[in-house]
């Protein structure tokens, strides 16, 4: 099957500085898709390409086999996404907006339990300029989602809202997801990644760093696992030493501190069970997206690396 979308060496230079340069990623149906970079990586004119709102210099771009620019209309009738602030007429009300976006689709979704969803129906009256921030932002969601789309682009999906607020919208992608629809999602956060994303682009300087599940660019990064405990008997260091993928060891106030992987943590406690010793206060720190993250992008880090 083909894939709903797919992005092919796209490009796009703005005043001679390529900001977009050779991106090519594609999304499987039914996928949460994450695109995760530093500020300024060319994330949101690439998620603005897929969705015909620009203009590439180059590469090939196919939305269920549509062309976003030539077939816009097309497009636009099965893809749903965030507006931007400045899209939507303040003087709307949130129940005029949610009955205005659900007209335009043929097979809309009922619009109140999405509000209800959204913690909007208490604002269903109130105009968008007096909403606050993260009101509009649920808003724009329900809007992204109305039309009942087939593929949904999501930029800065929770940022502005309260950490509950967050936690709903996640439970509600959950399960947008679990009834077949695409998303591409833009996110700065790192939980919402690892929680929501089955794949993830890292753009870095308008290129993909790594394209991996989050639990595959977490295995790729440099990021220790980290496991200290204070054990009940002595424990040999030439033990410790044959570790496997062991990275270094530390002994403080008869607290012994490793770092090495997955593979670490279980020997350790095969070492443990082996000497018959008792692991007292035994904590197991993993590498997260974070690390990830930072050393994909770091240039630092690539540096060191090569
Ligand atoms: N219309 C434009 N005209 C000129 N430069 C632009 C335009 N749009 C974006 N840029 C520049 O292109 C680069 C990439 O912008 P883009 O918004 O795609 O990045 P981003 O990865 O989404 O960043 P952020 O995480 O900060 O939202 C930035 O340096 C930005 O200033």
């Amino acid at each position: 099957m083909p894939s709903v979308i797919e992005v092919t060496d796209l490009r796009k230079s703005y005043g001679g500085r390529a900001v977009v340069d050779g991106v090519s990623f594609a999304v499987e149906e039914g996928e949460v898709f994450g695109i995760l970079g530093p500020n300024g990586a060319g994330k949101t004119t690439t998620v603005e390409c897929v969705e015909g709102l620009r203009v590439p210099d180059g590469g090939r771009i196919r939305v269920a086999g549509l062309d976003p620019v030539a077939d816009h209309d097309e497009v636009a009738r099965i893809l749903g996404a965030q507006l931007q602030q400045s899209e939507l007429q303040p003087k709307l009300t949130v129940r005029e907006a949610l009955e205005l976006y659900a007209s335009f689709y043929p097979d809309a979704a009922d619009w109140r339990p999405l509000a209800e969803r959204l913690g909007l129906v208490p604002k269903l009256g109130t105009r968008f300029a007096k909403l606050s921030g993260g009101q509009q932002q649920r808003l724009f969601i329900a809007l992204a989602l109305v039309g009942n789309p087939r593929l949904v682009v999501l930029d800065e999906l929770t940022t502005g809202l309260d950490p509950r607020a967050r936690r709903d919208t996640w439970q509600l992608i959950e399960d947008v997801r679990a009834s077949g629809v695409t998303v591409l999602l833009v996110t700065h956060f790192m939980e919402e990644a690892q929680r929501l994303c089955d794949r993830i682009a890292v753009i870095d300087k308008g290129r993909v760093a790594a394209l991996d599940t989050p639990a595959g660019l977490i295995r790729r990064s440099a990021g220790a696992t980290v496991i200290s405990f204070t054990p009940s008997a002595p424990l040999d260091d030439h033990d410790l030493a044959a570790l496997p993928a062991i990275a270094s060891i530390e002994r403080k106030d008869g607290r012994i501190t490793l770092s090495g992987t997955d593979e670490t943590v279980n020997a350790v406690i095969t070492l443990l069970a082996r000497h018959r010793v008792t692991a007292h206060q035994l904590r197991v720190l993993d590498a997260t997206l974070d690390d990830a993250f930072l050393d994909l992008t770091d240039d630092r880090t690539k540096e060191a690396a090569a």
